[in-house]
């Protein structure tokens, strides 16, 4: 390995930066903040996590390291760049020569799928492809068969990428693992677009998906503007969590109402978004809504499960263009970019957060750490506990200014 600046076990990051931080602070010791933030009224956040970063001593010999990369949920753009990470980390910078890729998720450990060899060679342009080079998936989350192939195939470092539900998977894949007393290192990467990890800064192609989302919001305002009494609508994905919704309103600035999943609203009534449209059709002649998909789920939900465990969503969008269309005289334009925002290229920011990301996840299993994810912390790099960052979905907080923030670009009043 090259001469490098290494970091102790005992180095730390501040995780609450703000003293006397308000009660609404995500990152209070003790939030009392509104219901749908801290269900508790009383939200623990440990004051410091470890840093990442190389050790001096390693935990594993090069030589005997079977390294496994696994790609779980739903897409997001950077995931081929911290494969791409990975490998180069693993090989150049601690030359380990087996590598194996899993398919199609968690189930590709026990489907019978040959593992995908990786090598430098082999990545060297992935990053140029959006999507997962191994093949993401929901579902498989069997821990006792994951386990098995783990020890079958001499598999003693684990390389997890992927969102909450990834997360518990490879808490357990760890815990099983120990209690086997097999000698694996579990390290998760979080990968959502939805942004709904907590404690992070922020994940890996959530900037790169707001920029996509852009594109849409602009081709709705134009639509919109250029009608007759026009709105355009727009669906953004954020199943429980509406950071998409709300960054890609705010940085569009020609929005005039934004619906997410965190905050209930009347479709219907004197004081319901439909009457609101209506108003603002009759005041400048068009109108802009964006909606996250997880949002008045109230109203379109028809209950059930995906592979994964999550929610499956009613399409609030479509629902909510036809109580557009039945009681007001308008002309919609309903735009549903869903996958695009997240089947893209990393942008440039992304691209380098993923590839910090991947190389201090390498770092952190050659430390010997186990059960620990990696993310950026009051804009550091860390190592998690996995259970700590998965006790539920981070969401937008109702009373935080972010959100007030939107409100103040939207204009809209409480739809209740
Ligand atoms: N508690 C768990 N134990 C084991 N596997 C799990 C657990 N929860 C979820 N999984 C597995 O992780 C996969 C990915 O989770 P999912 O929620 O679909 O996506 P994401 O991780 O991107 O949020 C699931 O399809 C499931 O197989
Ligand atoms: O149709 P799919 O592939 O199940 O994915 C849809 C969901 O994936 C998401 O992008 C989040 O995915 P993850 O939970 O896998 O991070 C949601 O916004 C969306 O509801
Ligand atoms: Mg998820």
């Amino acid at each position: 390995m090259r001469k490098t600046n290494f970091v102790s076990n005992s180095d730390r990051i501040l995780l609450n930066s703000v003293a006397y931080g308000s009660a609404a602070d995500p990152t209070q010791t003790c939030s009392l903040s509104s219901d749908v933030y801290d269900p508790s009224g009383c939200d623990y956040v440990p004051e410091w996590v470890v840093r990442a970063g190389p050790r001096a001593e390693v935990y594993f010999d090069p030589e005997e390291v079977h390294a496994a990369v696994v790609t779980c949920g739903g897409l997001c753009p950077g995931i081929n760049d911290v494969i791409r990470s990975l490998v180069n980390t693993l090989e150049v910078g601690y030359g380990v020569k087996k590598i194996s890729g899993v398919r199609y998720g968690f189930k590709g450990f026990f489907s019978g799928d040959e593992f995908m060899p990786l090598n430098r060679k082999v990545v060297r342009n992935i990053h140029n492809i959006g999507g997962s080079a191994l093949g993401s998936g929901r579902g498989g989350g069997d821990v006792e068969k994951i386990v098995e192939s783990i020890v079958n195939n001499g598999i003693n470092m684990v390389f997890v990428i992927g969102g909450n539900g990834t997360h518990a998977g490879a808490n357990a894949i760890s815990n099983e693992c120990a209690k086997r007393g097999v000698k694996v290192s579990v390290v998760g990467v979080p990968k959502t677009i939805d942004n709904d990890i907590l404690l992070l800064d922020k994940t890996f192609g959530f900037d790169t998906a707001v920029e996509e989302a852009q594109k849409a919001i602009q081709a709705a305002a134009i639509e919109a503007q250029s009608a007759y009494r026009g709105v355009g609508v727009v669906k953004l994905m954020g199943r429980q969590s509406g950071f998409i919704a709300m960054f890609a309103t705010l940085a569009n600035g020609q929005v005039d109402c934004c619906l997410i999943p965190e905050i209930s609203w009347a479709a219907h009534g004197p004081n319901g978004v439909v009457e609101y449209v209506r108003n603002m059709l009759d005041a400048q002649g068009h109108a802009v809504v964006v909606l996250a998909e997880g949002a008045g789920q109230e109203f379109v939900s028809a209950g059930g499960t995906d592979a994964g465990g999550n929610p499956k969503l009613g399409d609030i969008g479509q629902w909510f263009c036809k109580q557009l269309k039945a009681e007001i005289k308008c002309d919609v334009k309903y735009i549903d970019p869903t996958y695009m925002v997240r089947g893209c290229v990393a942008n440039a920011h992304d691209s380098i957060m993923c590839t910090v990301l991947g190389q201090n996840a390498v770092h952190g299993a050659f430390a010997g750490f186990t059960g620990i994810s990696v993310g950026s912390v009051s804009a550091h790099t860390a190592f998690l506990p996995i259970p700590r960052m998965i006790e539920r979905e981070r969401l937008v907080d109702p009373d935080g200014r972010m959100w007030h923030r939107t409100l103040a670009s939207t204009g809209q009043p409480d739809f209740f």
